[in-house]
């Protein structure tokens, strides 16, 4: 469980968050959401330690994370940045680099079959001797979050992860993220743009307003008032084949 207490954030003089209190369970998807520049990712940023919130209390599993040491939290907070870009080395070896945190002075047996467990599980078996350089966006996305998932996290920031993904690898990309935090138990946000997906992926949501407010709720009671509010665009709620959708009208 994550739990954030009295949350403020911002840059200079602007408040992007203020007052934000949270609790995200672990197994299920919190999907971020807000118009851009609202301050999405400044908040998974703040989750990775990579940013001093002004105030407020930031706990994982009880234990606060700003107490954690730089070794503790690479073990226990993996973050995927909207900036990701790949690096020159086999798919494999981009795996094994997430195990970095557990290491000794070498690679053990364990770190070979954890990387070797992450390929199955991500279906990236048959790439893993293939340059990063040398994948699509999709697949490339998948062995990030392989390497994610290689520091056995128990918090998983994930920010736009389906940004430059076609339709069925969004699908796909998302798909994997809610069965592994399901799987491995893992607190999970993602931040995401595209509100029909988070109605189909995620559980939970926390839309930001850009102006330090803030709603948070189950998915499934996301008004179209609450989105048109921040999003100022008018949108009609509609269920189709069982599905949640939000039409801009
Ligand atoms: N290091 C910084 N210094 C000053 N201002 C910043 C800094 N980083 C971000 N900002 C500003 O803070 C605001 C929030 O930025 P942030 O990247 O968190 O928004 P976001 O919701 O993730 O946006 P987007 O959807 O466009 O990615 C923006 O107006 C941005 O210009």
């Amino acid at each position: 469980m994550l739990e954030i207490r009295d949350l403020a954030l911002g840059h200079g003089p602007r408040t992007l968050v203020r007052g934000l209190d949270l609790e995200v369970p672990a197994g299920g998807l919190l999907a971020v959401l807000g118009p851009n520049g609202a301050g999405k990712s400044t908040l998974l940023k703040a989750l990775a330690h990579l940013l001093q919130p002004r105030s407020g209390s930031l706990r994982l599993d009880g234990e606060p994370l700003a107490a954690l040491g730089r070794a503790a939290r690479a073990r226990r907070v993996a973050y995927l940045s909207q900036q990701s870009r790949p690096v020159a080395v086999s798919v494999y070896e981009a795996i094994l680099l997430g195990r970095i945190p557990h290491l000794g002075w070498q690679v053990e047996e364990t770190d070979l079959k954890a990387v070797d467990a992450i390929l199955a599980h991500l279906d990236l078996s048959r790439l893993a001797g293939r340059p990063c350089t040398q994948l699509s966006g999709g697949e490339l996305q998948k062995v990030l979050i392989g390497r994610a998932l290689a520091q056995t996290p128990r918090l998983l920031l994930l920010d736009e992860p389906v940004n430059h993904l076609d339709l069925a690898n969004q699908l796909e990309v998302l798909a994997l993220i809610r069965r592994t935090a399901r799987d491995r138990d893992l607190v999970t946000l993602v931040v995401l743009h595209d509100l029909n997906l988070a109605l189909r992926f995620a559980d939970r949501f926390l839309l930001l307003d850009g102006a330090g407010g803030f709603v948070a709720g189950d998915m499934a009671s996301l008004s179209p008032e609450q989105v048109e509010q921040v999003y100022r665009v008018p949108v009609t709620r509609c269920d189709l084949s069982g599905q949640a959708l939000f039409i801009p009208r």
